[in-house]
């Protein structure tokens, strides 16, 4: 019996790649939710992940070859277009599949969908095939150029070009189009070595309780069901031993929702206790799931709250310690959360340093004399990170910068970590810390 297009890979891929493109939707919430409830058997299913994120990771790239063979985009059904978009992703990246084999596919699907473009997609893609790409070095304009060979919007090629100068923007262009490996956090570092072995997997080069691999799961493994790992990029990891909790703090994480970090931090106390606040009620369920799964519940409580307005609710010298994870644009998640790069853009990057500076500002009224905040962002562009510690350091003269050591020394900037994708081949991440001086 031949199956319905609905029932194919590719027809699967494209059914999320309409809701991603046309509907504004997430690409990993639309993914696991059509699969979730598909037929479809397990090779099948890696190869729709593969074309919903290679065509996302490639999009610019694609659509710049594809505006050569296509007279006006505007005129085309989208699902036509999605499907040339996809065709093309597979007759330029994946070498494993024929090209006659993909162009065949796409001609039955746009038939099956009765687009009435199965001879134009036939044209198109056949088109492709008989000739060679145009040539990406052959735009002028640099920004350009760069943003259709990397697949990144001009506007982060300009500022990641300012903030590090060509040689590192280039490696670090290059390593978001890498395929993310796997990470995990062993929550008892005494089993370490035992999990590593179990699992297939090596020590991370930057956290000590850290174990990553190329690729592969590690959610299916007996030891995450036992709470024994956690699943966490190195970098995040990196925060909870920067804040050298000795037991008895009292903590604020102020934006802690799903409560990696704060699970984490609630890992190196006694008698201390975290309020982990979050602004969207929905999440806070997910740090005390975290908390459950990992035994840390009764050091956590959660609270709906504004972190912007963390002074009104407790006095002045409230908390030993503060840990600001604040929301950021996201861009050092660009390798795992391909579509950041489309839903972002520059003014983006204004409005979120003034959320970023006015929960400091609202925190920092609440910290102990002595005490400590710690700023975090998984963001890479200077302007949520140096700058926002800048500026509040000019406004906050009773507080001086914590001067933070990593035994990695390239990623130590400043005072702060810094690490950027290329380096490790982890998430982009930034940590400063702050101390109440008077
Ligand atoms: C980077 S995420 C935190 C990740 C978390 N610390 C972890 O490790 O799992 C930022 C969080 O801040 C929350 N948020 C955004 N604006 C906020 C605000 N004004 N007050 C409190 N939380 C906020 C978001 O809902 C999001 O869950």
């Amino acid at each position: 019996m031949v199956k319905s297009w609905q029932h194919t890979a590719r027809g699967t891929a494209l059914l999320v790649l309409g809701e991603v493109f046309d509907h504004d939707a997430y690409s990993n919430l639309a993914l696991t939710k059509t699969l979730s409830g598909s037929t479809l058997t397990k090779q099948d299913k890696a190869l729709v992940t593969e074309l919903v994120y290679g065509t996302l990771a490639r999009k610019i790239t694609l659509e710049w070859y594809l505006a050569h063979y296509i007279e006006d985009r505007d005129k085309l059904d989208s699902w036509v277009y999605h499907i040339l978009l996809v065709s093309l992703y597979q007759l330029i990246y994946l070498d494993r599949l024929p090209a006659h084999a993909v162009v065949n596919e796409a001609v039955q699907l746009a038939k099956a969908k009765r687009t009435h473009a199965e001879g134009y997609v036939n044209a198109i893609l056949r088109k492709v095939v008989g000739s060679s790409l145009p040539d990406i070095q052959s735009i002028k304009r640099l920004n350009k150029r760069y943003s259709v060979q990397y697949s990144l919007p001009v506007w982060l090629i300009k500022v990641l070009i300012e903030d590090y100068g060509e040689t590192r923007a280039f490696a670090i262009f290059e390593s978001l189009a890498q395929r993310n490996k796997a990470s995990v956090r062993v929550t008892r570092p005494d089993q370490l070595r035992e999990v590593a072995e179990a699992t297939g997997s090596e020590q991370s080069l930057l956290s000590p309780v850290g174990l990553t691999k190329p690729s592969g799961h590690f959610a299916s493994s007996d030891y995450f069901k036992e709470g024994l790992i956690t699943i966490q990029d190195e970098t995040s990891q990196l925060v909870a031993p920067v804040m050298r909790l000795e037991g008895h703090e009292q903590v604020l994480d102020a934006c802690a929702a799903p409560g990696g970090k704060t699970v984490h931090m609630a890992s190196y106390l006694t008698s201390g206790h975290i309020t982990a606040l979050d602004l969207y009620d929905h999440k806070l369920a997910l740090i005390r799931e975290n908390a459950l799964r990992l035994g840390v519940s009764d050091k956590i409580e959660t609270k709906q709250w504004d972190a912007r307005k963390v002074h009104d609710l407790f006095g002045a010298d409230h908390f030993d310690k503060i840990l600001v994870d604040a929301p950021c644009s996201g861009i050092g998640l660009i390798r795992r959360k391909t579509d950041i790069r489309y839903k972002k853009e520059l003014s983006d990057f204004q409005s979120l340093q003034k959320i970023q500076l006015e929960i400091l500002d609202s925190v920092c009224q609440t910290v102990k004399k002595g005490g400590i905040i710690t700023y975090s962002t998984c963001t890479i562009v200077h302007h949520e990170n140096f700058q926002v510690i800048q500026q509040f350091l000019a406004s906050h003269p009773e507080f001086e910068q914590v001067m933070l050591d990593h035994p990695q020394r390239d990623i130590m900037v400043d005072g702060c970590l810094l690490v950027t994708p290329e380096l490790y081949m982890t998430d982009g991440f930034f940590i400063a810390q702050l101390r109440r001086k008077f």
